[in-house]
């Protein structure tokens, strides 16, 4: 809805009204455009100003009516009909103008902002482009460089930024509406030629060709196989070399291309499941609604090495004073060192003061004795941790949150340690811990809504996308990840190259393919994580292991020492050790046949559909069986941590995603199929919740939860 009043005697002042974000929904559209009817006609309006309600100037389309059969007066000429109108109009900015919210701003002649607003063109990050004008405004305004960056990216800009580079006219820290209004007094009278963007000729680069090719190569880079950026670069071309009009007409046709593709669904289920994740819930019934977090405001971390000390940098950042402990001198030295180093490059480039003086060091573990949380990020060893939360216990208030940032090891037996296991949760940050957004909040039989509640609302102050999960051996990310590297080292088994297997999935959308992944990971990590479970042989070349197919070859690499980047060897062959591009090595290729001809095995030629389809498969066949055993609340869940933690390409919209949109009888045929070829293969054999779906008729994802709830005797 859009409201007009008459304020100042001759300022028609129109309100959107649309909580929480003032987005253009139907209501809004209909709104606007009957409100600027009314001003345009009534002789007491002199100019007119254009701002939201609750301090938010608007979020731009109503992402919710993207799914269904849109109805209300469409964006483009509401837009038009403003930056035709013959009295002045102003876009008064407070909060957000993105999108469809920054385009209708441009649609009016002048814009004044709040020095705190954040403004720009996201819709790329929802698989669109700006299709109310926006391609075709902003490079006439802001000349076609910049505007690329902002379209391409979706990044949001200061104000500051903006007036910088041109698409805001005046920045104030004052009230923005009454200063909206001063300046709609201020302008009654002149000519707005010269303010209708779309009259305005677009600044044309002088070798545009050149310059197109360039971006958009780097643009294809980056994208990943994502669609949106390129048709954002379509469109900007034809912004430059079209007239406006046709520009217009370029820019619709690229939309609904977009519009319509599973890239745009990914994208927009990403946006609200990123949101969703934070409204989590147990299996006990308790929810984020009903449970308060408990205020933490001093925090401690054991272990300061790779992790510790991201991890103390991520809470330092977030503004609580931290104590870090480590027992190992030189490692305290070191440590310390980098936390200084990242604190402060990190100040620098934010221009905010260095939260250096908030973290203490000390060697002793009493020093952790008045904090609220403890984070432990000591060595992955079940004995030294069950000691450490024994220590722990004895030394912590009876109040303090015990967590631990294990990788895989079982957060209950180490809450039964403790003399408060309802204080003991997960908190699984991914390396590195400062940068990489995602947190995974595991929670054991004994522990306390209120410690999740608190470990989630930590997250969130850290700027981290937080997911609750059950506990289990890998959690959530881990334990999907386990079946996926065994697949992809039993296709080295059949014929394949760690090349062939890294395209495949490189060209899926991954950063990187699984083992360049492991080589920058360490190969030694997993090696000692399978010595523990007792499946390591050394020496030996058997491939049935614990009564089930197992591929020797990691371990075998990790005999010769080559651990990966680290070593200079793993996978693949590196420069010098620690140098980080990846070369094919002729050793490992003859090293793969050598083990196949004394196996026995015959090798194949394996295509990147075979790759994608088991490695990823027998991924999402694990999704479904932590969603069956309520590890993971919903497939949202799931595809969060995948697209936060894992690189899985987010205009594919997470592991659980993609399956709906492959087909959940598809994946289940494919998973039979390479069932019968490998019967040896637990993972590949279907999820029982895949089919239950499939028996269930195929829900869409966001009814797969009514599946997951009925009993299994239902069926
Ligand atoms: C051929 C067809 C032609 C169609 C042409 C259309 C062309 C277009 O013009 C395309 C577009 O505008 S696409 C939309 C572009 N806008 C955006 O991407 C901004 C999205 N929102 C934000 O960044 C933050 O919410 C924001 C910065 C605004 C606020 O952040 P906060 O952290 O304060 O709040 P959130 O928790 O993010 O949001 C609060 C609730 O509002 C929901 N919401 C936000 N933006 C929305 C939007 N644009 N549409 C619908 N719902 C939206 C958000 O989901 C959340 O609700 P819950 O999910 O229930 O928590
Ligand atoms: N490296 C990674 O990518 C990830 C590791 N993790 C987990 O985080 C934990 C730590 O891993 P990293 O940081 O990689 O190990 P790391 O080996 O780099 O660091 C462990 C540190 O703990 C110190 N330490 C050992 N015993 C201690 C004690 N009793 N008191 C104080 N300090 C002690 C060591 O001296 C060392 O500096 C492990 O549980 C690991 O599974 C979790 C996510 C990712």
């Amino acid at each position: 809805m859009a409201e007009l009043s008459l304020v100042s005697g001759s300022v028609g002042l129109i309100t959107l009204q649309s909580p929480p974000v003032n987005a253009l929904s139907a209501a809004v559209r209909r709104g606007i455009v009957d409100t600027m009817q009314r001003a345009v006609s009534d002789p007491k309006v002199r100019s007119v100003v254009i701002c939201g309600q609750n301090g938010v100037f608007c979020g731009g389309a109503d992402i919710r009516e993207f799914g269904s059969t849109m109805t209300g007066p469409p964006l483009v000429p509401m837009i038009h009909a403003i930056e035709a109108a013959d009295k002045p109009v102003v876009a008064a900015i407070e909060g957000s103008a993105l999108g469809g919210g920054l385009e209708l701003a441009l649609g009016c002649h002048y814009r004044i902002s709040h020095a705190k607003a954040r403004l720009g063109l996201p819709e790329v990050t929802l698989g669109l482009l700006p299709a109310a004008g926006g391609s075709q405004r902003l490079p006439r305004l802001i000349g076609v460089p910049a505007a690329l960056d902002l379209i391409t990216t979706g990044r949001h800009v200061t104000a500051a930024e903006a007036l910088k580079l041109g698409f805001v006219d005046q920045v104030t820290d004052q009230n923005t509406v009454e200063a909206a209004v001063q300046f709609a007094l201020s302008v009654v009278g002149q000519s707005l030629e010269s303010r209708r963007i779309s009259s305005l000729p677009c600044p044309c680069p002088v070798d545009v060709d050149a310059l197109f090719e360039g971006v958009m190569q780097r643009v294809r880079q980056s994208a990943r196989g994502a669609i949106a950026p390129v048709a954002c670069v379509q469109a900007v071309r034809a912004a430059a070399t079209l007239p406006y009009a046709q520009g217009m007409q370029r820019e619709q046709e690229l939309m609904a291309t977009l519009f319509t593709s599973g890239q745009a669904r990914a994208l927009q289920y990403c946006f609200f499941s990123q949101r969703a994740v934070s409204r989590w819930s147990m299996p006990s019934g308790a929810r984020w609604d009903t449970c308060k977090p408990k205020p933490v405001t001093k925090a401690a971390v054991i272990g300061l090495g790779t992790m510790g000390r991201g991890i103390t940098v991520a809470l330092a950042q977030a503004g609580l004073s931290v104590v870090a402990v480590e027992t190992q001198p030189q490692q305290l030295k070191a440590g310390q060192r980098a936390v200084s180093d990242m604190l402060e490059r990190a100040a620098q480039r934010l221009g905010v003061p260095s939260a250096v003086q908030g973290v203490r060091y000390s060697q002793e573990l009493q020093a952790v004795a008045d904090a609220h949380l403890v984070i432990e990020a000591v060595f992955e060893d079940m004995a030294l941790k069950e000691q450490l939360f024994k220590q722990l216990s004895s030394i912590c208030k009876p109040d303090t949150l015990l967590c631990t940032n294990t990788s895989a090891l079982d957060i209950d037996h180490l809450a039964s340690q403790t003399h408060r296991p309802q204080q003991v949760v997960g908190m699984h940050f991914f390396a590195p811990a400062h940068v990489m957004k995602l947190l995974e909040v595991v929670y054991g039989p004994r522990s306390a809504p209120q410690a999740v509640a608190t470990a989630m609302a930590l997250g969130k102050r850290m700027g981290k996308v937080s997911v609750a999960v059950g506990n289990c051996r890998g959690f959530v990310g881990n334990r999907m990840l386990m079946p996926y590297v065994e697949e992809a080292l039993f296709l080295l088994e059949e014929g394949a190259t760690p090349e062939t297997v890294d395209h495949a999935l490189e060209e899926f959308g991954f950063p990187m393919g699984v083992f360049r992944m492991s080589d920058l990971s360490g190969l030694d990590v997993g090696w000692r994580v399978r010595k523990a479970a007792g499946l390591v042989e050394p020496g030996k070349m058997s491939r049935v292991r614990q009564g089930r197919r197992y591929s020797p070859l990691g371990d075998l690499l990790c005999e010769q020492g080559r651990f990966g980047q680290k070593t200079g060897q793993g996978w693949y062959l590196y420069e010098t050790p620690g140098s980080r591009e990846a070369r094919p090595d002729p050793w490992l290729h003859s090293f793969l046949e050598e083990y196949r001809a004394r196996q026995g095995l015959v090798s194949r030629r394996i295509d990147s559909q075979e790759v994608q389809e088991r490695c990823l498969y027998a991924l999402i066949n694990e999704g479904f069986n932590i969603l069956q055993e309520s590890i993971a609340a919903g497939p949202e869940d799931i595809d969060m941590i995948y697209v936060f933690g894992y690189g899985w390409p987010r205009h594919r919209g997470g592991p659980m995603f993609y399956a709906s949109q492959v087909g959940l009888p598809r994946v289940l045929q494919r998973l039979e199929h390479y069932q019968q070829l490998h019967p040896d293969v637990p993972h590949l054999q279907p999820s029982s919740l895949l089919w239950r779906l499939v028996s269930s008729g195929s829900p869409p994802i966001h009814r797969w939860r009514e599946v997951i709830r009925k009993p299994h005797s239902a069926l």
